[in-house]
């Protein structure tokens, strides 16, 4: 099979002739032949130089320093790479392979697995958000494992690139096509699918050689950078009445306490296997009869993850035996799996808080929720725990929208529960829909943020939703 998706042979020749290999570096020239010379037909596995060519002019425009490679075989797209950083800039890659070009400076080796390197860049290494571009050419069956952990090594506005992405065209076969087992295909065509709906990016699948589906890491709060936090919530959406304008007011003392304290929950990752406490902020909900008023009462405590696991258990199911923090039970509650810790991976420690918060201080709505009470009920029902932690997600990408304290995304957060859930009614939805209807949720939130009378999360409409 050729690398090749374009209608004839003839046109790859033509734009490989008139375009790539009269301006293919020297030295990746040398390394093309080489490849060739050495694995005859085995040297498809390079890239071809028109993709080459794009990896290089997409590095140059990003301004990229730090690349990350995955799957090397001879390494002429680590050397495309390499060539198209600048002179203090470094390429790490997983396996040993080649040095020319005296590029090696800006080469870092790692002779290992994908994933094991990936692993240990995270937790050894500690290079969240450190790299700016990825490229991924390895064993497709490990793609979409690979996207969760360079969704975190990669910074927000960072490129992850997938090598072929249609797999010689074989993603989509035509009736005629002979069906033929290859799981390499099927593991494409799954990522291929989650890509086109992962909410944490922008994705393009460019039709260039064999495919190579670019995406572009979105905001996102969880990992934000704190000049784009900071804007969001300097820019506290603080409206005065009877204005359409939102003002920026400057943060009192006890307003920055509260951003400091909200950036540092969302900075939190769930990790049940560590061994030291994490914050937890505990909010008490008050009814003040005197003033009519509602106010939270505010503890902070430092809780063992598992100890929030069982408190959420707790709160959710009162007086009924959990059996473990990796158990079947959990399922029933709407996690992905038997253990609810790998779900908090998109939003961290918060999503349990903000769980928690709903459970405790809204519990009527939180069970109604929960046990699917309210209104005609679709066949296909959102699992509530994994719905709870999209939210949250959700609102953090919208934090420049209003946070006017540190309590009030945990207050947003039930609201837009309680709006998900009625639009999963009104729209009948399936679960195939639950990102329409995310968006829906967030697009009705946005247009009360809006309105001339609401300056509090308490003033939107929504809010009588909750009991
Ligand atoms: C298609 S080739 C890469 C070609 C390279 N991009 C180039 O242009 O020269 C795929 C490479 O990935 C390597 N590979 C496969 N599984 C891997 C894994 N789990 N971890 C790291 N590398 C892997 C293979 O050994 C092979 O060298």
């Amino acid at each position: 099979m050729k690398k090749c998706i374009l209608k004839s042979e003839a046109l790859t020749k033509y734009i490989l002739e008139t375009n790539a290999y009269p301006r293919e570096h020297p030295q990746l020239k040398d390394l093309r032949e080489a490849t060739v010379n050495k694995y005859n037909e085995k040297s498809v596995m390079i890239v071809p130089v028109d993709e080459g060519q794009l990896i290089s002019m997409l590095l140059k425009i990003m301004n990229a320093k730090k690349t990350l490679e995955i799957g090397v075989f001879t390494g002429y797209s680590l050397l495309a790479t390499a060539l198209a950083l600048p002179d203090d800039g470094k390429a790490s890659l997983p396996l040993i392979i080649c040095k020319k070009a005296g590029v090696e400076h800006k080469i870092n080796y790692i002779h290992s697995d994908g994933m094991i390197a990936l692993n240990n860049l995270l937790k050894n290494e500690r290079q969240e958000g450190e790299f700016d571009f990825a490229f991924v050419d390895a064993d497709k069956e490990n793609y979409i494992n690979y996207h969760e952990l360079l969704l975190k090594l990669v910074k927000v506005g960072g490129i992850i690139a997938y090598d072929n992405t249609l797999w010689f065209g074989s993603v989509a076969p035509s009736e005629h096509d002979e069906q033929v087992e290859d799981t390499a295909r099927d593991a494409l065509r799954k990522l291929n699918s989650f890509l086109a709906s992962d909410s944490r990016i922008d994705s393009s699948l460019v039709s260039i050689a064999d495919g190579l589906t670019l995406c572009r890491r979105l905001h996102d709060a969880a990992h934000g950078t704190p000049n784009r936090m900071g804007k969001g919530l300097t820019c506290i959406c603080f409206k005065p009445k009877g204005s359409y304008e939102r003002i920026c007011i400057n943060l009192t003392p006890l307003q920055e306490e509260r951003l400091k304290r909200l950036k540092h929950r969302m900075k939190i990752h769930f990790d049940a296997s560590r061994v030291e406490h994490q914050v937890c902020f505990v909010t008490k909900f008050v009814y003040n009869p005197v003033v009519s008023k509602i106010s939270y009462l505010t503890i902070i405590k430092y809780l063992h993850p598992q100890e929030a696991l069982k408190a959420l258990w707790s709160a959710t199911y009162p007086g009924q035996e959990l059996h473990g923090l990796v158990s079947d039970q959990w399922k029933e509650m709407g996690w992905q799996g038997r253990d609810p810790s790998t779900d908090f991976r998109g939003a961290g420690f918060i999503s349990l808080e903000n769980l928690l918060f709903f459970a405790k201080t809204f519990s009527t709505s939180f069970q109604c929720l929960l046990n699917k009470q309210g209104g005609k009920r679709s066949a296909w029902e959102y699992p509530f725990a994994v719905a709870g932690v999209n939210i949250t997600y959700m609102i953090m990408q919208m934090l420049d929208l209003n946070a006017e304290n540190e309590w009030a995304f945990d207050l947003l957060y039930c609201v837009a529960f309680m709006v998900m859930d009625k639009q999963w009614l009104e729209r009948n939805a399936t679960y195939m829909e639950f990102n329409d209807v995310l968006k829906s949720t967030r697009a009705q939130l946005e247009k009360e943020f809006l309105m001339d009378d609401v300056v509090q999360i308490e003033d939107m409409p929504s809010y009588s939703l909750l009991c």
